[in-house]
């Protein structure tokens, strides 16, 4: 459990203690009897920014698109051609296995911004074999990377090797009549370029079409239906789908009967998966805070982010994920590792840094869809941590954080009860339903991805929680501050009922950190009971 002690003076002294163990003016890192000092060396405007200074990060938790392995490139029929060998033996070589589709969670991705662009991710094509017994080459592969968080989920699949797999076991072709038979089945064959289509030969001397095969890669692609939990980082990639392999060249086909077989097969078509990603996991803290509270410009403090600061309600539109390096290069905080650290993936190496979500402002009913409504609060979901930001010179700190806790309770009520609804639905559906067609002729859309069950996620009235009071540097905001601090304090021992009105809400480990986010002062003590509460 962690707690915050303080024995309040004057809220700007607090600022200044906490600051002298991070100063942020200007000069140069010292280090004195273990103890590290660093400086912000950039432009304090950095901090208190003009209104056209800030980067708009393009933020995405949830995306849709196909992924389409690489096809098999086709075999080739070629015979042997030489000075005294003029009617050589068949030598056409096989086609080149399709590329294959990977995916990795990285730490250095935040948002799905780069995936949401393009609606299909196709995998190359396996180049077609070549004369000279030369196979063809492999396609290109296809890497996604995801940021940590992210959740896979297949919405439907159309795998013609499956389908001709399954045709197999059936020992049945085809429904279809004999000419579509016959159809299909010369369909997979290619013939020496020479033949005109009288010449080619009819079913009955077709050579027995080879069975469908895979990869060996493909034994190390997850079972359909896909369903991932990517929530650690990952070091090396991860097979999606694998590629199709290639067509068979001629001299497959060669027997004692068929000398100089005529004819190779095509390359298989590679699948295609039509998935739903969705960040469950957003970031490490999520700021949680009225508009104008101060909570881009501690974003800044904390982070190199360039959010947008504005004297204005509303001035951040869209999430700004900024991530806190915990090192002591000049202008990022540094934290002592007095704490047991551990990495989120739990391996054991010492945290090295976290990320902070900051989102844009809510407002009273805005889970009735006021201000910017209910849609941020869903990134709040996505947060280990919540930092409620609370701006002590913007009246009532007390009332400003029970409105934001009714609102996050509301949420709660809310979500659970579409929960029960969802679950209460009767969904027919089923990934492997799928006809010989191909059913992403139109791709796929958003609504198709609905049908999923909605991720689980920890309540958000569950998640550890701190208090962040800013602008502690305006004159006349002490009061206020300790008013919050008692409140909070009483809170936490269980002395009355939780503001979200949630009675199995969290209470253990608040506390209130002061801070003036525009001179970056008391920002340190954020980073330690962060840490803390992620290390728990
Ligand atoms: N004096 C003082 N002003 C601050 C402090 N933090 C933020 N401000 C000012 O408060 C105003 C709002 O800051 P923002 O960081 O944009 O607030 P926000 O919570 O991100 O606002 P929205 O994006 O609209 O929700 C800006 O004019 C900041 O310069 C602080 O610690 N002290
Ligand atoms: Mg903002």
């Amino acid at each position: 459990m962690s707690r915050c002690v303080f024995q309040p003076r004057d809220t700007r002294d607090l600022l200044h203690e906490s600051a002298v163990s991070s100063s942020y003016t200007s000069g140069v890192e010292r280090q004195e009897q273990g103890h590290v000092t660093f400086h912000i060396a950039s432009d304090p405007s950095r901090l208190n920014p003009a209104p056209d200074d800030y980067n708009i990060t393009p933020f995405v938790d949830k995306c849709v698109f196909t992924v389409q392995a690489g096809s098999g490139g086709h075999g080739c029929v070629s015979f042997l051609r030489e000075k005294y060998i003029p009617d050589g033996p068949p030598n056409g070589g096989d086609g080149g296995t399709g590329g294959h589709i990977f995916i990795q969670a990285v730490r250095s991705c935040t948002s799905l911004n780069k995936l949401v662009k393009k609606r299909e991710y196709a995998a190359g094509r396996g180049q077609h074999g070549q004369g000279g017994a030369k196979g063809g080459k492999k396609g290109e592969d296809i890497l996604l990377e995801v940021p940590v968080g992210t959740v896979i989920r297949e919405i439907k699949r159309w795998d013609p090797v499956q389908i001709q797999m399954d045709v197999e076991k059936q020992n049945k072709i085809s429904k279809g009549t004999q000419e579509d038979l016959v159809e299909k089945l010369i369909d997979r064959f290619l013939f020496y370029p020479g033949l005109k289509a009288s010449q080619r030969p009819g079913l009955d001397s077709l050579p027995r079409l080879p069975l469908a095969r895979r990869s060996s890669m493909a034994a190390l692609a997850p079972q359909s239906p896909i369903r991932l939990d990517l929530d650690e980082h990952m070091d090396k990639p991860m097979l999606l789908a694998a590629g199709a392999i290639g067509g068979y060249g001629n001299p497959h086909f060669a027997g004692r009967d068929t000398p100089k077989p005529k004819v190779a097969t095509k390359g298989d078509t590679g699948m295609r998966i039509g998935m739903a990603l969705e960040l469950k996991l957003v970031a490490d803290v999520g700021l949680v805070g009225l508009p104008n509270a101060g909570k881009s410009t501690l974003l800044r403090a904390m982070s190199n982010s360039r959010a947008r600061v504005g004297n204005w309600a509303f001035t951040t539109l869209q999430p700004n994920i900024g991530t806190v390096v915990l090192d002591n290069y000049k202008g990022r905080p540094w934290y002592s590792g007095r704490l047991s650290i551990k990495d989120l993936s739990g391996n054991g190496e010492p945290r090295t840094r976290f990320t902070i979500a900051d989102i844009p402002g809510i407002i009273e009913d805005a889970h009735l869809n006021k201000g910017l409504g209910l849609d941020f609060l869903r990134h709040i979901e996505r947060a280990q941590t919540l930092a409620f930001v609370i701006d002590l010179s913007a009246g009532d700190a007390v009332e400003q954080l029970n409105g934001l806790w009714r609102e996050v309770g509301e949420y709660q009520t809310m979500k659970e009860r579409e929960s029960m609804e969802y679950s209460q639905r009767i969904i027919q559906w089923n990934p492997l339903e799928e006809a010989d067609t191909d059913p992403f002729l139109d791709g796929i859309s958003y609504k198709e991805a609905e049908q999923l069950p909605p991720l689980l996620l920890p309540p958000i009235t569950r998640k550890p929680w701190f208090v962040v009071a800013t602008k502690a540097d305006l004159p006349e905001t002490q009061d206020n501050f300790l008013k919050l601090r008692d409140y909070v304090t009483r809170l936490e021992k269980g002395e009355f009922d939780h503001p979200s009105g949630r009675p199995k809400a969290r209470r253990e480990g608040a506390c209130v950190v002061p801070i003036s986010g525009i001179k970056g002062e008391g920002v340190d003590r954020i980073v330690e009971v962060v840490v803390n509460m992620l290390d728990q």
